[in-house]
């Protein structure tokens, strides 16, 4: 159980996440959406460790705050929204960063961080590309390769910004399946921003709408994706119907020309 209480965050003395307390079963799926700048990456670089934040995250009753690196490293895996790469680095040798959490001091990668590592890469269909450097995949096989080192990294928890930023709609899905499968089977919790509002709604169990730091709704995707909640705080025009698994599916509508 991932649990926020009260959690403030903000840079250089301004506020951008106000009071936010939510519970985060295991095995769950939050997915936290709003409009840009609502302080969706700040909230989720709280729960990392990354930004200092006031109030409390707790995870199993302990506070976050309180767990080693190495501790964090193995109950925590995140995916910043935009990674910093490795450039020189091939896609295996930067996936493989992802089990040194699981590593003894000084030890090196054994074939069991290998098996991890091959299995990840061929979920993420990046098998081909294993070899290639960093600095030479389209911005959509990059993504994935980010994906590929937080999910080597086996955590409980996987906190993803944005992970479907620059996936075609197959690998968009495929890599929502994939985090879905660890949910359901492994009891992987999940906390993950997303601007579709649609997969949102497809694949958490629950959503959180912040805006301007603070949550103004909080609940499943019919409760949340609601067509005037949703236009007043994204300013934006759009319809919600219902889609063919009964979840809400988002759509905009164009300005009518006059
Ligand atoms: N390092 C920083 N220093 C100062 N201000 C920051 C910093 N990072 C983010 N902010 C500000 O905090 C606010 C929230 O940013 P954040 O990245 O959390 O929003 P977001 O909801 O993830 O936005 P987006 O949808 O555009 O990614 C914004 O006003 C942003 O400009």
């Amino acid at each position: 159980m991932l649990e926020l209480v009260d959690v403030s965050a903000g840079y250089r003395g301004k506020t951008v996440v106000s009071g936010v307390s939510v519970s985060i079963p295991r095995g769950s799926w939050l997915a936290i959406i709003g409009p840009n700048g609502a302080g969706k990456s700040t909230l989720l670089k709280s729960i990392a460790g990354l930004v200092s934040y006031s109030g409390s995250v707790l995870l199993d009753g302990r506070p976050v705050q309180d767990l080693s690196a190495r501790e964090r490293a193995r109950a925590l895996g995140y995916a910043p929204q935009v990674p910093l790469l490795p450039e020189g680095l091939s896609v295996t040798s930067y996936a493989l960063l992802g089990r040194t959490p699981h590593l003894g001091i000084l030890a090196r990668e054994g074939p069991h961080d290998m098996a991890v590592v091959d299995q990840v890469l061929a979920r993420l269909d990046l098998s081909s590309l294993a070899g290639r450097l960093l600095r030479t995949l389209s911005g959509g096989e990059r993504q994935r390769a980010v994906l590929a080192r937080v999910l080597a990294q086996q955590t409980g928890v996987l906190l993803l910004d944005e992970p479907t930023t620059g996936l075609d709609i197959g690998h968009a899905q495929a890599l929502l399946d994939l985090v879905d499968r660890l949910r359901t089977e492994d009891g992987t919790t999940v906390v993950s921003t997303l601007h579709d509002l649609t997969l949102a709604g497809q694949y958490a169990d629950r959503l959180l709408l912040l805006d301007r730091g603070t949550v103004v709704a909080s609940g499943d995707a019919s409760a949340v994706l609601d067509a005037s909640v949703l236009a007043q705080h994204y300013c934006a025009r759009l319809v919600v119907m219902e889609g063919p698994d009964g979840k809400p599916v988002v759509v905009p509508k164009r300005r009518p020309i006059e």
